[in-house]
This record gives C-alpha cells, sequence and structure tokens, in this order.
C-alpha cells in the first residue's frame, strides 16, 4: 500500500481555532433541510430518474414535510428542462415550500435555469464554481482574483437575469457554495463568499444562502465544525445570511460532521434520504432526521412510514437500501443473538408494566429498551420482526417469538428447554427460523396432537376424554380417563386429591410414573370461548421434562400436558 502518496488534511489546509466553542454546545433544535435528492442524488445515479420517478420523489419529500427542495440542474438538459417546468404547470409545489436550482456560473448557463422557473411563486438559484486550489490549478487554471470574479460575475447575472425574466412574480432566493470548500484555504473561502454577499447585499427580508460543502469528505467531522465556526465568526451580515452544510460521506463520517456542523453555528443542511448521491453520497437526511428524534428533538420531518419512504427511494433510484442503513434497513431493529433478545424481551415487558402504571399512556413513557435507540412502532414497523431466530439465538429469543405470534408465555425452565431443542434444529440446518418454523418445531414437540401445520401425530397416548366427579369438599376427585395407549382404547379410573393427582395415578394403571414438579396456565384469548394453555414440568420414570396442552378447558389443558411430557419421555 503506497501508503506515502498520501498526507494529513492538518498539512494541506490547516485552520487555526485553538478557541473552539462548538465542543461544549448541544444541539436543541432541527436545522433547515433542504433535499437535493433530485440534483444531487440524481445526477449520481446509474439511470437519473425519468420525469415520473423524479415526480414520486418529490411529491415524497413535499410529503415528508421538507420545505426546501433542490429540483434539479434545468440547464444540464432538456428533461431536467422540463421536469422543473412540469412542476409549475401542475401547480405540484405547496405554497410552504420553496424549490432551488443550480447551475454553474455561465451566462447561457444562468439564462437557461431562470428560465426555467418562470411562473414559480418561490424559488432560489443556487450557483456554485469551484476555489479550492487543485481546481483552480488544474480544472479552471484560474488564479484566485479570475476564481472570485467567476463567482461575482455569475452572482450579477443571476440577479440582473432574474430581475428581468422573474421581475416580482417569483419570491426568489439566492445561493452560493464556494465547491469543496473544506479544501479551500479558509481566509480565500471567507473572501470569494464575502464578494458574493457584498453583491447580493442581504439583509433582514433579503437573505442568501452560502452553502459550504465538504464536496469531498477529507477529514475527521471535528476539522468540519472548525471550519464553519470559523466562517460563522468572520462571516459580515451573518444575521442575513444563512450558513448551510453540504457533507458527503468519502469517509463514512457525513452524518458527524453534519452534526458537529450545526453546534459550530450552522443554520441549515443539505442531504439525501438514505445517503443518495455522489459516490459514497451525500449526507443522509434520515439518519439526521432520526437522530434527533431519538434525542427528544423534533426532526419537523416524519419518519413515521420509514418503509413506504424507503421503498420509494428504491423505487426513484433505483438503488437498494442496505438492510443494515440506520433506522430504515430491514435488519436494524431485528436482533438474533441471545443475550439481545433476552435483554428486549424483558425490556418489552417492563416497558408494558410501566405503561399500564401510566394509565396506558404510552407516549408518557420515557423509551428506555435494550438495544433499540427508538422504538420501532414510531416509524411504523412492528415488533414482530424485532426479534428473530438463528443459531445465534437464546431462550429469550425463541420465547418472545412463541409470545409475539402465538401469545404462548412459556415458564422460564421451559424456555431452556425449548431453546436447545430449536438450537438442534438451527446447528443442522442453518439459516434462521421464522416464525410459521418455530410453530412447528414447537408443535411437534410438545403438541403431539394437534392438528397444526399438517403435522403427523406421534406418540404412544392421545387423550380421548375425562369425567371428574368429587363427592365434596375435602373428598378426593374421582377420575375417568379414556386413553389411547399405542392404538388401543383404555378407560382407566383412578381417585386423587386433586384432578391433577388423580390423572397421574390413573397413568400408573397404565403402567406410567409420573409425578408433576411444576406447573404454569394462562388464557391464550379472552372471553367465554377462551382457549387455556397448561405447561407442566415433570419427572416420568426418572427424566424430568415439560409437556404442553391446549385446550378450552383449563383442567383438559394440564391433563394434555402431563400426557405431552411423557409421550415426550418415550420418544
Ligand atoms: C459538486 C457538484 O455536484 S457540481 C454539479 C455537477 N453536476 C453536473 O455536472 C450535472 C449537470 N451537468 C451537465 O449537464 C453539464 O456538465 C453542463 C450542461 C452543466 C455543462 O456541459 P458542458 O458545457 O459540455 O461542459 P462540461 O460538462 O464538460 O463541463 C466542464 C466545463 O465547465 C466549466 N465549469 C465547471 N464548473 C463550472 C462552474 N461552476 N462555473 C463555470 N464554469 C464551470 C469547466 O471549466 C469546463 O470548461 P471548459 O470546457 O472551458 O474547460
Ligand atoms: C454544488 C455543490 C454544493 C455540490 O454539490 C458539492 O460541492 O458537493
Amino acid at each position: 500500500m503506497p501508503v506515502t502518496k498520501y498526507r494529513p488534511f492538518h498539512e494541506v489546509n490547516p485552520v487555526h481555532l485553538p478557541d473552539r466553542q462548538w465542543p461544549a454546545r448541544r444541539t436543541t433544535h432541527a436545522p433547515r433541510w433542504l433535499s437535493t435528492d433530485l440534483r444531487d442524488g440524481n445526477q449520481a445515479l446509474i439511470e437519473p430518474m425519468n420525469a415520473e420517478r423524479k415526480r414520486a420523489m418529490f411529491d415524497l419529500l413535499v410529503k415528508m414535510g421538507y420545505k426546501e427542495i433542490e429540483i434539479g440542474f434545468p440547464a444540464a438538459s432538456q428533461t431536467d428542462f422540463d421536469f422543473v417546468r412540469s412542476l409549475v404547470e401542475d401547480d405540484a409545489v405547496p405554497e410552504d415550500v420553496t424549490v432551488s436550482v443550480l447551475t454553474q456560473s455561465r451566462p447561457e448557463l444562468i439564462h437557461r435555469t431562470i428560465d426555467s422557473l418562470v411562473g414559480f411563486p418561490r424559488a432560489t438559484v443556487h450557483l456554485y464554481n469551484a476555489t479550492a486550489p487543485v481546481f483552480r490549478e488544474i480544472v479552471f487554471r484560474n488564479d484566485r482574483e479570475a476564481t472570485k470574479e467567476l463567482a461575482v460575475a455569475g452572482t450579477r447575472e443571476v440577479m440582473a437575469y432574474a430581475e428581468k425574466v422573474l421581475g416580482d412574480d417569483t419570491v426568489f432566493g439566492y445561493q452560493y457554495s464556494p465547491e469543496i470548500f473544506v479544501d479551500t484555504e479558509i481566509e480565500y473561502a471567507l473572501e470569494v463568499s464575502e464578494a458574493v454577499i457584498a453583491t447580493w447585499q442581504p439583509d433582514g427580508d433579503r437573505e442568501l444562502i452560502l452553502n459550504l460543502p465538504a464536496t469531498v469528505e477529507r477529514a475527521t467531522p471535528n476539522v468540519y465544525a472548525d471550519q464553519i465556526e470559523w466562517m460563522c465568526r468572520h462571516l459580515s451580515r451573518r444575521d442575513a445570511v444563512a450558513v448551510s452544510l453540504h457533507p458527503h460521506n468519502d469517509r463514512g463520517t457525513g452524518v458527524a460532521a453534519a452534526e458537529l456542523g450545526l453546534l459550530a453555528g450552522a443554520d441549515r443542511v443539505e442531504g439525501c434520504l438514505f445517503g443518495q448521491g455522489e459516490r459514497t453520497g451525500n449526507v443522509d437526511l434520515v439518519t439526521l432526521g432520526l437522530n434527533l428524534f431519538s434525542q427528544g428533538i423534533d426532526p419537523m420531518i416524519d419518519f413515521s412510514d420509514i418503509d413506504e419512504v424507503r421503498r420509494t427511494v428504491e423505487q426513484c433510484t433505483q438503488m437498494d437500501v442496505h438492510p443494515r442503513h440506520p433506522y430504515g434497513g430491514d435488519l436494524v431493529y431485528t436482533s438474533f443473538s441471545g443475550s439481545h433478545q433476552d435483554a428486549i424481551k424483558k425490556g418489552f415487558t417492563v416497558r408494558e408494566e410501566k405503561v399500564v402504571a401510566a394509565g396506558g399512556e404510552e407516549t408518557a413513557v420515557v423509551w428506555e429498551l435494550p438495544y433499540l435507540p427508538i422504538d420501532p412502532k414510531d416509524v411504523g414497523r412492528s415488533y414482530e420482526a424485532v426479534v428473530r431466530v438463528n443459531s445465534q439465538s437464546g431462550k429469550g429469543g425463541v420465547a418472545y417469538l412463541l409470545s409475539s405470534t402465538r401469545h404462548l408465555d412459556l415458564p422460564r425452565r421451559l424456555q431452556i428447554e425449548l431453546s436447545g431443542i430449536v438450537q438442534k434444529h438451527t446447528d443442522a440446518y442453518g439459516g434462521e427460523i421464522d416464525a410459521e418454523q418455530l410453530w412447528s418445531i414447537f408443535a411437534d414437540e410438545y403438541l403431539p396432537h394437534t392438528a397444526a401445520m399438517g403435522l403427523k401425530p406421534w406418540g404412544r397416548f392421545a387423550l380421548k376424554g375425562t369425567t371428574v366427579t368429587t363427592a365434596g369438599e375435602g373428598t378426593d376427585a374421582v377420575l375417568t380417563v379414556t386413553l389411547v395407549d399405542g392404538g388401543e382404547e383404555k378407560v382407566v379410573a383412578a381417585t386423587g386429591n386433586g384432578p391433577i393427582d388423580a390423572f397421574v395415578n390413573a397413568l400408573t394403571e397404565v403402567g406410567v410414573d409420573v409425578h408433576v414438579l411444576d406447573y404454569a396456565e394462562h388464557a391464550l384469548s379472552e372471553g367465554g370461548d377462551a382457549t387455556a394453555a397448561a405447561y407442566l414440568e415433570c419427572e416420568v420414570d426418572g427424566q424430568v421434562l415439560w409437556g404442553v396442552g391446549i385446550d378450552p378447558s383449563t383442567m383438559t389443558a394440564s391433563f394434555k400436558a402431563i400426557v405431552s411430557a411423557v409421550n415426550r419421555a418415550e420418544r
């Protein structure tokens, strides 16, 4: 690896800010957002969006609540131009949404760009030129003065042409970006910005958006924050200039850079949903917004159906969102590993208790759940997908899945026993076991005579019926049991100090020695036709194991559970 080819960023473009203030600041509110999905996102796609997909993206952004949307680079192509026109012709832009469009600093492109905006009630022209030394030397072969002049001349051209073509019909805004701001010598970036400010003359009613892009992310996020704080401190007319961030993600720290840049004083962030955009992408607006949400700060954007957002983005961009993408990926609320599942299951139980104590008011209870930074329900995800079972899973996950999908609340030792059985399957077959497969494993093991999943019944015994009579209080129960024993129907009678004791004694009549060690039962549904589940831990001929019974009658459920344990012992 030829590491000597590279230099540390502080040697390339140092920023001196020893009394930086941003590390001690806290985020208290959402910034202004601009979505550039239809511009920076679109220009990075293998197949740029057609009109229909652009419209679907625009409508999604509006629905989510974005108020500033960069809708394209209208001078780039007829498709881009026509899309911009279609929005005004279809009256598709709500009153509180401002669209913006990007242009280079070339008169013919500026004219074409502004022509596309005729009829928009509010629009911003965004002009950029590269100010970084590499671009001055390699791309433009311009010195500093000529580069500054390109920015100023472009600004003047925008002002003059907009005045001529748009007049008073459009509330017209202006944005300037010194491209690769992060690589530009900071005093020079300020000099160019000030020249643009002096040209546009922002004041209270006439804002200038100064966008400071990390066009290519080349340093740690604290460096970007220093650069932003330095600019914020040195800008004249700071109150009339909206400082905007435009981080890219080349080092994988675009989100952190945006967050620290906001602490450093920026007012606004430009990015794309799920971090679409050039190379490794623009900063991800979904992560930024939901990071705020997870801190109790309203992002002012609606993420309540994250899957719908993801599906639309995937359909528009023809690119997949990674399953581990923060907040929106398929797997990000899912735990496979045993200790995580156990903690989540316990967390949900404690939370349910707290919600009940709060009078059922779910939102009154602060979210504190192990391994889940936000409540999946808040972004439209269901709890069913939270816990999934594979070879890394333990009893907690298995129990959670049976509880959430089948309402079976297994006692702890039964959870441990079942987990071992499931583990044998996952070890043998690999991969994941879904809720249906888990139910099938469970039913085959514990409920062999339940017509579940088309399983083949097995086991020496099947319970056909019971009649119980008690002579009165304090007297023994008398029980008549009809059993199928190895295919042969038998009727046995026994007494005991209760129905279960009598049933155990009846089994002695057919040669089975069973003792009940532990017992648990609960209703599976509410109301008169409720079904009960019974779990009995039994010692059968010296073996300790669990049986499970499900029946409308609690007593019959218990008898079935004993039969289940006996059959398992003999299996
Ligand atoms: C960081 C960013 O994301 S910036 C946005 C980038 N997005 C895009 O480029 C997508 C849309 N672009 C396009 O469709 C085309 O590039 C167009 C229509 C804008 C221009 O096309 P062309 O005229 O064929 O020029 P080309 O694409 O080769 O651009 C390079 C030329 O533009 C000049 N240029 C580049 N940026 C700027 C700028 N901001 N201001 C003025 N001139 C510029 C270059 O110096 C070069 O000029 P040269 O040909 O005299 O050497
Ligand atoms: C045009 C500018 C803002 C840009 O896209 C970038 O620098 O990444």
